[in-house]
């Protein structure tokens, strides 16, 4: 049976490194981002995202986390500016968490852990296709947003509510007209550094786009995150939660700002 890479004691992320010597590699992500070590770059663009909601597709339980899949056949759904030359193309967003709300993302702010971390994954069109833009330094855009516990979501409880569909490795249900702008804050000011895919093959080709603001979530939101399972169905259970890579050296990278 294969052993598979995963969060857990025997399999987590100081072990990845094992079958992915990347691991250790000079762009690694998650980072902590220490706002006072950023450089505000007033040549940055502002960010542009563009969805169009009739692209969502699907809904999946990966085994390391759900995502949602996005039609990428066609410019309809893309984010362009920000540090970014060209465009790229929405292909599927998810989320890490913890097992409590005192962790779970996988980028820190001066060490400060947030319960839930966004990830919007984003390809560049100048490549056939997102496999081919993976391995690419300049292939991948992926917009980090971070989740606070506050008042009920309720973009965010329609992904929630798709849960019960879900609960087990391998299970998939569709999932159509979603609006994932719904899911940004207000305020796009964001942190950008060279990064990496922070789940196996981590592999070095994400620009990694962090807005600085956060968007909320409710207690009884994230117990809805933890009530995934990692392992197929029939499998003993195991709650998918502390799914998340803790942050990596940053390795002499820069840290830009795109505000004061
Ligand atoms: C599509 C994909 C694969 C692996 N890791 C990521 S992530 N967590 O860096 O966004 N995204
Ligand atoms: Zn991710």
């Amino acid at each position: 049976m294969s052993h598979g890479w995963g969060y857990g004691p025997n399999n987590g992320p100081d072990t990845w490194s094992e079958e992915y010597p990347v691991a250790d590699g000079p762009r690694q992500s998650p980072i902590n981002i220490i706002p006072k070590e950023a450089t505000f770059d007033p040549s940055l663009k502002p960010l542009k995202l563009t969805y169009d909601p009739s692209d969502a597709k699907s809904i999946l339980n990966n085994g390391h986390s759900f995502q949602v899949d996005f039609v990428d056949d066609t410019d309809s759904s893309t984010l362009s500016g920000g540090p970014i030359s060209g465009v790229y193309r929405l292909k599927q967003f998810h989320c890490h968490w913890g097992g409590s709300d005192e962790r779970g993302s996988e980028h820190t702010v001066n060490g400060v852990r947030f319960p839930c971390e966004l990830h919007l994954v984003h390809w560049n069109t100048k490549y056939p296709s997102f496999g081919d833009a993976a391995k690419e330094p300049d292939g991948l855009a992926v917009v980090g947003v971070f989740l606070k516990i506050g008042a009920a979501n309720p973009s965010l409880q329609k992904v929630l509510d798709s849960f019960a569909s879900i609960k087990t490795k391998g299970k998939q249900t569709s999932f159509g007209q979603f609006d994932a702008k719904t899911l940004l804050p207000p305020s796009l000011e964001f942190w950008t550094y060279d990064g990496s895919l922070t789940t196996p093959p981590l592999l070095e080709s994400v620009t990694w786009i962090v807005l600085k603001q956060a968007i909320s979530v409710s207690p009884a939101q994230m117990e809805k995150f933890r009530g995934l399972q990692f392992g197929a169905e029939g499998e003993s259970a195991c709650d998918m939660v502390d799914n998340f890579r803790p942050p990596q050296p940053l390795k002499g990278r820069l840290l830009r700002a795109n505000f004061k």
